[in-house]
């Protein structure tokens, strides 16, 4: 088994708050999972300081606890993360650049089950968006069915901007969320939405000044179905996004080969590496 589960006396509040299920088997530590006692309802927390990036390892650890906690029958999720800044950075780019191809391609298969994974969850699931959250930062959030974002971050699809087309699977859960037009335009411009203006449009659902302020909006969220059947509504949103489910289950080998193809052409290397530099150099100027 992958968690060791313990029971918490009391929920996500400051110095009280207690660690009960712990990951075993990953050395890295990434992903912290708390479960409220009194509600039922976990809290999954990515933790691969300083930006939360999506590695291959941090993906797979996402995965296996959505697994696990569907199998534990959990009653609700809360994903957020440990930083104060960031909820994830979105792919961590040195997958991307210069990769050796037989790990570029385990990525991205990974990424495709994870998004299976959260995206078609039998679990209700909340994002806590306690920080920025660009790109596959977003596309987590959006996998969630519900979203409180912290004010003063930004959020969005911003692949367009340094370059890369987003595929499928990164464009899908915000096509859900999004009225058609406002998403086409937003992934065209690259745009990265302020937590207002992400209010405004339906990107997400609620503001919270606080993250204790935003768990308990969460978690009345999650508890909109204590007193509805597990299994009719979880059918109910496997079979609203079937179709998303389906098509890229079927098209998983196209969309790897598709990723792999576009991914290692020499121009969009030459703009993955020159937005590395970008990021690095931020700071400096
Ligand atoms: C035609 C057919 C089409 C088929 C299509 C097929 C394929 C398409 C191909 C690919 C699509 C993939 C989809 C991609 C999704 C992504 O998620 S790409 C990543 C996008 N993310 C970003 O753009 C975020 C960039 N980062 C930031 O804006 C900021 O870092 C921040 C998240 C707002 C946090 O800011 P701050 O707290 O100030 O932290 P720093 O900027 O100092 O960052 C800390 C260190 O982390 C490095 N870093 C940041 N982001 C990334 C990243 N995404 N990847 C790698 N490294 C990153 C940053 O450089 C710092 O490191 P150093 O201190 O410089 O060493």
């Amino acid at each position: 088994m992958f968690f060791q589960i313990t029971k918490a006396a009391t929920p996500l509040t400051g110095c009280r708050r207690q660690l009960i299920l712990r990951s075993l088997s990953s050395s890295t530590n990434n992903i912290q999972i708390e479960v409220d006692n009194k509600t039922g309802f976990a809290t999954v927390s990515m933790n691969r300081p300083p930006v939360n990036l999506l590695n291959l390892e941090l993906i797979n650890s996402l995965t296996r606890s959505m697994k696990e906690m569907e199998q534990n029958k959990s009653r609700g999720i809360i994903l957020t993360s440990t930083s104060n800044s960031v909820f994830s950075g979105g792919l961590d780019i040195k997958e991307l650049y210069r990769p050796d191809v037989q790990r570029l391609r385990e990525f991205w298969t990974a990424f495709q089950d994870m998004w299976l994974a959260w995206y078609g969850s039998a679990v209700p699931t909340a994002a806590l968006i306690n920080g920025h959250s660009p790109a596959g930062g977003c596309v987590l959030a959006t996998c969630c069915e519900y979203r409180v974002m912290l004010p003063k971050f930004t959020i969005g699809l911003n692949e367009a901007k340094f370059g890369l087309v987003p595929p499928p699977v990164v464009r899908i859960s915000f096509k859900n969320v999004l009225p058609l037009r406002i998403a086409e335009l937003a992934l065209c411009q690259g745009k990265l939405f302020t937590s207002n203006d992400a209010l405004n449009i339906g990107l997400i659902d609620e503001l919270a000044k606080t993250k204790e302020e935003g768990y308990e909006k969460c978690v009345k969220f999650l508890q909109t179905f204590r007193k509805v059947d597990p299994v009719a509504r979880s059918l109910t949103k496997q079979q609203f996004r079937g179709k998303d489910l389906d098509d890229l289950r079927k098209g998983k080998q196209k969309d790897l080969n598709d990723f792999v193809e576009h991914v290692t052409q020499d121009d969009i290397q030459m703009r993955l590496g020159l937005y590395l530099e970008q990021l690095h150099n931020r700071k400096k100027k």
